[in-house]
């Protein structure tokens, strides 16, 4: 779905298609020069990855392993509880591999600093993190961040995976959410 057919829903697009598709494939590029011996397993984290990994994984030129997790700290809102659940665990043991963990946006910074710990408490070998956007300026807590696809202001921001309330996940390009769309929310 492109921009255009979302009418005032969305304010500003931030990020094209075509920008998105360069950035990751030079983040890919840093990746496979990273892992010279040993390809990491890439963990998705659902539902909001899912364009990230798709395209991340195709773009890698090694074997890229995929599995998943499911976590929710936001739920229907626009706002972070800081409270992480696991709704999907992952399906392999990580013990003693390089997990890369493959997300679309941090923002407080909460459910990530939160996951790498996890993963790492789980005796993985390393845990980094590869996230297609960041807002340097939301963040709550540090988190190490191995590769950014690009930094974003503190606006809420909608598509390549992103979701308003499970809506505007399949716009191509990633766009401001107008404000009339979530207010009283
Ligand atoms: O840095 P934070 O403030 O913790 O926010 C980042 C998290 O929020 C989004 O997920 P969300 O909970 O919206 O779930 P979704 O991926 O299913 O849309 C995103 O995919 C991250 O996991
Ligand atoms: N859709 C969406 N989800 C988020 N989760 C954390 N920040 C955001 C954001 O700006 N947009």
């Amino acid at each position: 779905m492109d921009a255009k057919h979302l009418g005032d829903d969305l304010t500003v697009v931030l990020h094209t298609e075509e920008e998105l598709r360069v950035r990751l494939a030079e983040l890919a590029r840093e990746i496979e020069r990273d892992y010279p011996a040993e390809p990491p397993l890439l963990v998705g984290v659902l539902k909001g990855a899912v364009m990230v990994m798709a395209d991340l994984a195709r773009e890698l030129n090694f074997h890229a392993q995929m599995d998943w997790m499911a976590v929710s700290s936001y739920g229907a809102s626009t706002k972070s509880s800081g409270v992480v659940k696991i709704l999907k665990d992952l399906d392999a043991d990580i013990t003693g591999r390089d997990v890369l963990i493959v997300e679309d946006i941090i923002d407080s910074g909460l459910t990530l600093a939160w996951l790498k710990e996890n993963l790492e408490s789980r005796g993985a070998k390393s845990v980094r993190i590869c996230t297609m956007l960041r807002k340097p300026e939301a963040l709550k807590v540090d988190v190490d961040v191995a590769y950014v696809g690009f930094d974003i202001p503190v606006e809420f921001v909608v598509g390549y995976g992103l979701d308003y309330a499970e809506n505007y996940r399949n716009l191509r390009d990633v766009a401001i959410l107008a404000p009339h769309v979530y207010s009283g929310s």
